[in-house]
């Protein structure tokens, strides 16, 4: 049931989070490596990067596990952070981003793919939710797992082993959040919730937390027309998705699978982003903290 009660936990948390640390990572992600090609070493050092970061961040809690998800056909790991449920650790909720990036030209070993955009601002997003919960000492009663997807620019393949393994597991996964592309404000809009390949009831849910602690946000709607990213794979195991994103179909942004997709040619102050990481935090909030 999607009930919000938990303002006096999310609002104060709210106010701690940052757009310089999202920019900030951005800038680790689409700058320190050539491009994050999940065939190329810049695509394996910046999964490599990014479980450090994430574990380092942990702090030696002891309900907190970050792991590589060795796939089966390519070098690049996706990543995945665990902050293991209280009392009722079976039912999990994700958010998640994906970690490649890709060159619409063609991607090899020195091929410029910066991916700001796409998706480093998503992997931002959900690094400062998790940053945010952990300084708050946040202890969920449901497991939240956080999820860097490995290819996703080459048909969302590390989501769907991820996805198709936790079904054959039969995980418990409640709801599933996708953040990509979340620093390049292209329409009127602040958030976008796509309608398909997502559940409408979770829809409506986040876009009552949007009206609850975010109420000068502008909500709007529109469709993909296709699989256009992770969440795909997890609907199509019959989880329960919702993909909040940047922009409006028409106002999407042109730099993206090309060297120009940058911090500059994006929101340079990360302020689009931070709707999306507060947005996510809220989701992760209210829905990890229901008990069994
Ligand atoms: N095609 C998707 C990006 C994408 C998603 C939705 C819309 I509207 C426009 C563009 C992609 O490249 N994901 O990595
Ligand atoms: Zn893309
Ligand atoms: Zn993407």
């Amino acid at each position: 049931s999607y009930v919000i009660d938990q303002q006096t936990v999310v609002n104060p948390m709210l106010s701690q989070m940052q757009a310089s640390n999202i920019v900030q990572t951005i800038s680790d992600l689409s700058n320190n490596y050539t491009n994050r090609y999940y065939q190329t070493s810049g695509g394996v050092n910046a999964s490599d990067w990014l479980k450090n970061k994430w574990l380092t961040m942990a702090n030696g809690r002891t309900d907190i596990t970050v792991e590589q998800f060795t796939h089966s056909g390519w070098k690049q790991k996706s990543v995945i952070a665990t902050i293991k449920g209280t009392d009722n650790p079976n039912e999990i909720v994700v958010l998640g981003g994906h970690l490649d990036s890709i060159n619409g030209s063609g991607t090899t070993e020195t091929t410029r793919a910066p991916g700001a955009d796409d998706d480093a601002s998503g992997v931002a997003s959900i690094t400062e939710i998790y940053r945010t919960l952990l300084a708050n000492n946040y202890k969920p009663r449901r497991t939240i797992k956080f999820m860097a997807y490995a290819a996703e620019e080459v048909g969302l393949r590390g989501s769907a082993e991820i996805a198709n393994s936790f079904s054959a597991a039969g995980a418990n996964v409640v709801g599933v959040v996708q953040l990509d592309m979340t620093n390049y404000k292209g329409a009127a809009n602040d958030i976008y919730i796509f309608t398909d390949y997502t559940d409408s009831a979770q829809n409506t849910f986040v876009t009552n937390l949007i009206k609850t602690y975010l109420p000068t946000l502008t909500v709007g709607t529109d469709r993909c027309g296709y699989a256009c990213s992770d969440h795909a794979s997890w609907n199509a195991k019959g989880y329960a998705t919702t993909m909040p994103f940047e922009s409006s179909f028409s106002g999407d942004n042109k730099a993206i699978h090309t060297a120009n997709d940058t911090l500059a040619n994006s929101d340079s102050t990360g302020a689009h982003s931070l709707k999306f990481a507060r947005m996510g935090l809220a989701y992760a909030v209210e829905l990890g903290s229901d008990g069994p």
